[in-house]
Formats: C-alpha cells, structure tokens, sequence
C-alpha cells in the first residue's frame, strides 16, 4: 500500500494541508483513506448512545451501521496501541493512504511548518523520513540537501512531490544524456578483476540509451515500459457476482431462508435495470454487475426454487460470492513499473484495465561484428586450417531471444583499416557493438589494438575461466563489448557481462541471473582466487551434471547444457554431493 505522511509539531497546519492535499489528490482520479494519530483520549463515540452504553456495559467491538457510513470502535482495554502498519493492513485498498502524525513511524513525511506556531526545531533537521518541508516562511536553515522545501499553501506542488514519491505519477524524464567515454575505466592499479567488481563497474556506469515510444498493446510483448503505467480504470469496474446463482442483500445468520424470486436478470454486459426489494432475490449469472438491492449471491446448487419462492439454507457471509469493484486492481495504481518487461500476464492486466497503447522503450540494437582471418560463414568451403564463424550467429540469436534488435555487422578480416570501417558503420546502425575475437593481446588482435588506439580502451582481465579476457571501449558513443573470441567464452561473457549491462541500456533495471543451490555428481578441482564457470547439465534425479571438458572451443558442451554451474572464487574442490549454484538457462531467457 502506498503511505505517506503529513507531520509536524502542534498547531503547524497538518490537518489544513491534509484536507487540501486529500481534495487535490482524489479530484485527480486517485482514491485516497487517511489515517490519524490522535490524543490518546480521544473519543467519537457520545456518553448515553445506545454505543456507549454497548462500550460501558464491556463490549470489546462496537460495530455501529448505517445506510451512510459504518464503524468499528475497538476498546484497547490496556493493550497496547496498535502500530501504524497494523492499522494500515485493516484499510481496504485504495492508490493512496495519507497519515496524520504518527511522527515515529518510517513512512516518508512531510513536515509542515508555521512561523507563527514554530516552539520547536524543525523535526527534518534529524529525521530521514522527511522528505520535505511546507513552510509559510524562507527555506528554513540547516536542511539535508534532499529535503524540498514547498511553499505551505502551494498544494498542487505538494501534491505532485507526493504523488511521484508514492510511484502514482513519473516525472518527466530529461532527454537521454550520452554515456561518456571512460564509463568503463577501473580503479588504478586493478589487474586481476573480481566478476563482482566488473558487474558493479558495469552496473553503477551504464544507463538508458533508448528513447521511448508509444505503440499498441498488441504490439508490446516483449517491449520494456518507459514509464509507470496506471490503470484507467478499477478491475473489476463494478461490484459483481462470482457465480451463477441468486443474488439478494444482506445475509444474516440466519437457517432457512424464503425469499420471492424477481422478474429478469442480471446477466454479464445485461444488467438488471431496478432495484430488488427487501425479502427478494433475482437471477444472476458470473460477471454480472451487482443490481441495486444486492450485495450477496447464493450459488444455484444450494437453492430450491418452488414456484417463485426461492428456499436455501444459511449461514452465508455478507457478500458471499460477490467481488468488490477494484478488489483486483484501483484506478490509478501502477500496474506495470517502469523498466519492466512486458509479458503475455502484462498484456492480460493492461487489457483488462482498458490499456491500449503504452508507452515503450525503443527496441536496442545490438550489432554483432566477428573478426579473424581464419573464419568462414556456414555455407562457403572451408579448408581444414579454416573455422566456420560461430560466435557471430549464437550472439545475433542471444540479442534476439533477450528482445533486442539484431543487426549483423558481419564479419572483418585480421586488418584495423576493414575492423575501423566496421565500428564506424555499427555505430551508425546499432546502439551497442557486440565483437568477437581479438579480444586478447596477440598479434592479431586487432580489436584491442585498434580500440586502444582510439584511447577508449579498458582492457579488463577478469579472473573467470572461461572469459579472461574482455574488452569494453565507447566507438563513435556506442559501448562496444569485445568478447573473447573462444565460442564458450564469448557465451559465457555474453550471458554474464552483457546481458544484464543490455537491460539497463535498454530501460530494465540490472537483472541478476535466476540461481539455486543443487547436489554435484561430479567431483572437481580449481584454482582459489578466480570464478569459473562450467556447462552444467541439471538432472532429473535433481542433481547437476558438469561437461566432460572445461575447453573453451568446445562447443558441443553448450548445446548439451542446460545452464552454468558457478564455482566460487574461494572454493577450490567440489565433491560428490556438495551443494553447487546452478544458474538454469531459462534464467537468461534462453
Ligand atoms: N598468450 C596468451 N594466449 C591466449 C590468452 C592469454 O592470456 N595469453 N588467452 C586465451 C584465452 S583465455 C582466450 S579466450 C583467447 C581469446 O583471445 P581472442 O579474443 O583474441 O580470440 P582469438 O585469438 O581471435 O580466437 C580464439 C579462438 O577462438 C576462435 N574464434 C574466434 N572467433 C570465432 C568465431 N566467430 N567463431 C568460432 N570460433 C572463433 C579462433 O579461431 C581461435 O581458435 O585467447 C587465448 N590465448
Ligand atoms: O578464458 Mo578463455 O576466455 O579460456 O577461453
């Protein structure tokens, strides 16, 4: 649920801002309950009401009811005061709860201030919970430098801070700034770096690099929201029943009920039109509103209707069988965040909500360029000292199963003049530049020479097996990833290094591979110090199997895994039945 506060010491205005707030806040279509701390004395209740006299005489609840309004006074009794959040979970849903005073509690707040009224020092000045300050004065002195400060009387402001802080509305976004040119340089004197370190160089340094466009709900599977998207409209849009049944208003405890059976019905899209009477029940099937009259429906198996009298036997709950406008979804809430990817269930939720365009992130194009004279596509003879090019195919068909764009560079020979031209042309057409080969430091490899050249060059040797090498480099604005031309290498950094640095240049937040913990039947030795991944192959007796090669050209292992067993840095044995991370496949979304 989304919380926030109003705070401040006494006679500073909270409940002023409060009401004004609450009336700006529902006028712009969000439905809104509030909460209220008050003196611990206080009382709705009048002495010689027939409640009071309830409450006196020992009622632990009294439930008072009316056509207008109901309430629940709860005597506390020496308990304890409940806590904010426990009273939070009795509200039913709405987009918005606003808190009066509860000062202690970790909600976020603003604090209002009056000149007039200030005895004592602004609680911001040592509360983190405070978000901003709404003064009748000049900014007040001595405020963290994330505190706003809003004028007191100026609600519409007030009330746009607090929306975008609760997620209900975005801000705008600024056009998108382009990455620098160092964003992948380590710290001084690293050589040998931790997979940790690279992924959290890579994380803390790359952003959104697609501009956002609106498109069809149809067309927006697989796409990343560009912004919050809000319900237009509450699921279900109206009270209605869950079953095919009988529909009559308020069921009491009652054994035996006799109630007279209406003309017509309420079917789903065919309301009925009047009111049902008191001591009256008319046919309702599934997903038809709720007439005027109802509020419970008794399901047509437990009914015996004899002429038109209709015979059950109670107890039923009020409101059995009825579902409640809004239960699924309010009007207003978000129902897909912003950087999430669109799935078939999204698409389900936003046409439900009456969505049909959204706002997206443009697809991002990942161009894929392979070097070496050595390599020849599928389809062209090959001599026996040459190599069929498969890196270049699996990462065009890992962009796209990820939900980019593809766009085949094609492949250069070992010359800087044909691999300038290439980058300088994947630039043009592609947002990120994937490479392969030439990745190390021989004399061949172009790709570091010629990125190194340029002076964008961050030649990162991580300590991983497969994967050591890895080089990143800014070409013409573009990030280029210089993956180990080793297929297995080149798979394992693609999966590991790129695919989640692709999701933030895409829109998405960091995604961290999918991992669980499974019994090894294999036993292995390794290096302390370095990560390694091997191609590990989950059983159905539920333990995890490791290829019979950790040769990095060794294909086959790919096509015969079904995910990466990762082997920690500090751990140097693995024995039969140890516990060891698998990171399945699927996870990458392949
Ligand atoms: N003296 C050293 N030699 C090597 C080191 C090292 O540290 N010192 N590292 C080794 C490791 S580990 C790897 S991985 C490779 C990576 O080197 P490069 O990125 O420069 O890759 P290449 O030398 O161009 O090629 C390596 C290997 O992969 C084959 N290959 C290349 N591209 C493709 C492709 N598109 N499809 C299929 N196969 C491809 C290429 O023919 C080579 O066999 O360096 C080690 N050496
Ligand atoms: O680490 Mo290399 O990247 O073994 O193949």
């Amino acid at each position: 649920m989304r919380v926030f506060g109003v705070t401040g010491w006494k006679n500073n205005g909270k409940t002023g801002l409060m009401e004004r707030l609450i009336a700006e806040i529902t006028r712009r279509g969000f439905t809104v309950s509030t909460t209220k701390h008050a003196h611990h004395r206080f009382d709705i209740d009048k002495e010689g009401k027939d409640s009071y006299r309830h409450r006196v005489a020992g009622a632990k609840q009294v439930l008072l009811s009316s056509s207008q309004r109901w309430a629940l006074l709860d005597e506390l009794r020496g308990e304890e005061e409940p806590y904010l959040a426990e009273h939070l979970s009795r509200l039913d849903p709405v987009d918005l709860v606003l808190v009066e005073g509860f000062k202690a509690a970790r909600h976020p707040k603003i604090e209002v201030h009056r000149e007039s009224a200030a005895r004592e020092p602004l609680i911001a000045l040592d509360d983190l919970t405070i978000r901003a300050v709404a003064t009748d004065t000049a900014a007040p002195e001595g405020l963290g430098p994330d505190v706003l400060v809003f004028d007191l009387d100026d609600t519409a402001a007030i009330a746009d801070f607090v929306l975008e802080q609760v997620g209900l509305v975005t801000k705008p976004k600024p056009d998108l700034p382009p990455l620098r040119d160092d964003c992948f340089a380590l710290p001084d004197g690293v050589e040998w770096t931790p997979v940790e370190t690279a992924l959290a160089t890579l994380r803390d340094r790359l952003k959104c690099v697609v501009r956002s466009e609106t498109v069809p709900v149809s067309a927006a599977c697989g796409r990343i929201a560009a912004q919050d998207i809000l319900a237009p409209r509450d699921n279900p849009p109206t009270a209605n029943s869950a079953v095919d049944g009988y529909g009559f208003a308020n069921p009491t405890a009652q054994e035996a009920y006799h109630l007279t059976l209406v003309d017509g019905r309420a079917a789903a899209g065919a309301p009925y039109q009047s009111v049902v009477p008191a001591g009256h029940a008319v046919r309702i099937l599934t997903g038809a509103a709720l007439p005027a009259g109802v509020d419970s429906v008794v399901m047509q198996e437990d009914v015996q209707l004899v002429g038109n009298e209709l015979r059950f036997s109670g107890p039923l709950k009020p409101r059995a069988n009825a579902r409640k406008a809004g239960e699924d979804v309010r009007k207003g809430s978000v129902i897909v965040a912003e950087g999430e990817e669109i799935t078939p269930q999204a698409i389900a939720l936003l046409s439900a909500t009456g969505c049909d365009e959204v706002e997206v992130r443009a697809l991002l194009r990942v161009g894929v360029l392979s070097t070496g004279d050595e390599l020849v596509p599928a389809g062209e003879a090959a001599s026996p000292t040459q190599t069929y090019d498969a890196n270049r195919p699996m990462l065009l068909e890992l962009a796209r199963a990820w939900g980019f764009e593809p766009v085949d560079l094609g492949h250069v020979p070992d010359n800087r003049a044909a691999l300038k031209t290439a980058l300088d042309q994947g630039a043009e057409s592609a947002d990120v530049i994937f490479t392969s080969g030439g990745a190390s430091a021989g004399d061949e490899d172009h790709v570091s020479a010629l990125l190194s050249e340029q002076g964008t060059l961050h030649h990162w040797r991580i300590a991983l097996k497969p994967g050591r090498p890895l080089a990143l480099a800014m070409w013409g604005g573009v990030p280029v990833f210089g993956l180990p031309g080793n297929p297995v290498a080149a798979f394992v950094c693609a999966l590991i290094f790129a695919r989640p640095s692709l999701g933030v240049l895409a829109g998405a937040p960091w995604r961290s591979p999918l991992a669980f913990q499974v019994p090894a039947d294999f036993t292995k030795k390794k290096k302390a110090g370095r990560r390694e991944y091997l191609r590990g192959r989950l059983n159905s007796d539920g333990t995890v199997s490791a290829f019979e090669s950790e040769g990095s050209g060794r294909i086959s292992g790919l096509h015969w895994a079904n995910g990466l067993i990762e082997v920690e840095e500090d751990r140097t044995q693995i024995s039969e039945g140890e516990l060891v991370r698998f990171l399945p496949f699927a996870g990458f979304g392949i």
